[in-house]
């Protein structure tokens, strides 16, 4: 079985794809797979590092208002598309599948276009602009939440979850901890930013970190990559307890969740299906820099059945922050109740869900 993956930008959209390629090849030991991103999105560093043939075409968004570039814009959509039916002349996938981002714009079309069997995967209640234009070409559209059942033709959409979510689980939480070389017997707070790091979350932790010295609990704390040197530098000024350490990405995410007790991050769809699989407590503070708001509605979702503690930016300082983790980590019962509400919320199957759909389109034409 030969299977082309695109998916880009930002690791809520590679993860998934990455997890679905572990899981055709559990399934499938001789499956080929070619991934193809972009040069500048996180997927080039990111697919390289887990040993995927990688080809990459040029892409940007469409901006919301007339302007020059979406003319530019147009002209490299087509341009990725002829160069994608080049790629696929080549390769020959069965099948073809995008899980988001620009960039998987032309390679789905031009798949569809050479009557390969497509599929889209949508993390987010709220589908992308992406997604939503490729819908009508597609086989299947493959989601994550029931109210994105509207935005697709209702015959081509399946609920399977996001396969994230399965790869998350069965993992070893002793070995994440030793990575980073955590306390074995401490209980221990994941403070991240999404994939990208971000900037409303650096500040408070730097404005609580000094306040962490006595606390019974250990931290890991993920600046973003391009965060790093900036935050690092502020951190200077600062008495860091011992029992902080600072990362500017991890690599290995799926053996530290498994090895955390309670995760601090942006609402996206991906770092929610994963927490809620593992059935872990969360204080989300929801990005309000995404489309429609889109992150509070996934936050909201969690926070309404008590596995969350929404906090959104505007209301966010150092001070905040502190006090919810040590409501969560100070107090078991709390702590407990929480784990129980978010491991109900998970879709641990997503992945086989998601691979049946893809056998089946392969299978139908
Ligand atoms: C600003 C923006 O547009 N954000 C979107 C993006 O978020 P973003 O890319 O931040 O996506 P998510 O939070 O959903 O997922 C992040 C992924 O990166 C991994 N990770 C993160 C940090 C790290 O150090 N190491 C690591 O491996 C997480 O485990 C997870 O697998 O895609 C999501 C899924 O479509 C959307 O819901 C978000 O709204």
């Amino acid at each position: 079985m030969k299977v082309v993956v695109s998916g880009g930008g930002t690791g809520g959209h590679i993860y998934p794809a990455l997890a679905l390629i572990n899981e055709l090849k559990k399934n499938n030991p001789d499956v080929e797979c070619l991934y193809i991103g972009t040069e500048n999105g996180l997927e080039k560093g990111i697919v390289k590092r887990a040993g995927i043939p990688f080809k990459s075409i040029e892409i940007t968004g469409f901006k919301r208002k007339l302007s020059v570039d979406n003319v530019k814009t147009i002209a490299r959509f087509l341009k990725g598309v002829n160069l994608s039916k080049k790629y696929m002349k080549e390769f020959r996938p069965d099948v073809v599948i995008g899980t988001g981002g620009y960039v998987c714009g032309p390679v789905v079309y031009a798949a569809a276009k050479l009557k390969i069997p497509t599929v889209i995967h949508e993390q987010n209640s709220l589908p992308g602009i992406t997604n939503k234009f490729l819908a009508r070409y597609v086989d299947k559209v493959a989601i994550c939440f029931d109210d994105a059942k509207k935005f697709f033709p209702a015959h081509k959409v399946v609920l399977t979850g996001n396969p994230r979510a399965s790869e998350v689980l069965g993992q070893d939480g002793l070995k994440g901890r030793n990575s980073l070389g955590l306390d074995m017997n401490k209980k221990t707070v994941l403070i991240f930013g999404g994939s990208r790091g971000a900037k409303a979350i650096n500040q408070s932790v730097l404005q609580m970190i000094t306040n962490l010295q006595d606390k019974p609990y250990q931290v890991v704390y993920v600046t973003g990559e391009v965060h790093y040197d900036k935050v690092m530098e502020e951190m200077k000024t600062k008495n860091i307890a011992s029992q902080v350490i600072i990362k500017p990405f991890i690599h290995n995410m799926p053996e530290v969740l498994a090895g955390v007790d309670l995760i601090v991050s942006r609402a996206g769809a991906t770092s929610l299906a994963e927490i809620t699989a593992l059935g872990l407590p969360s204080i989300l503070i929801p990005s309000p820099y995404v489309t429609a708001n889109h992150q509070e509605k996934n936050a909201q979702a969690i926070a309404d059945h008590h596995a969350a503690i929404l906090i959104r930016e505007q209301e966010l300082n150092g001070q905040v922050l502190l006090s919810k983790i040590d409501e969560v980590l100070l107090n078991d019962d709390k702590l407990n109740e929480m784990k129980t509400a978010s491991k109900k919320l998970g879709i641990p199957d997503a992945a086989t869900r998601l691979y049946r759909v893809l056998t089946s389109v392969k299978n139908k034409k």
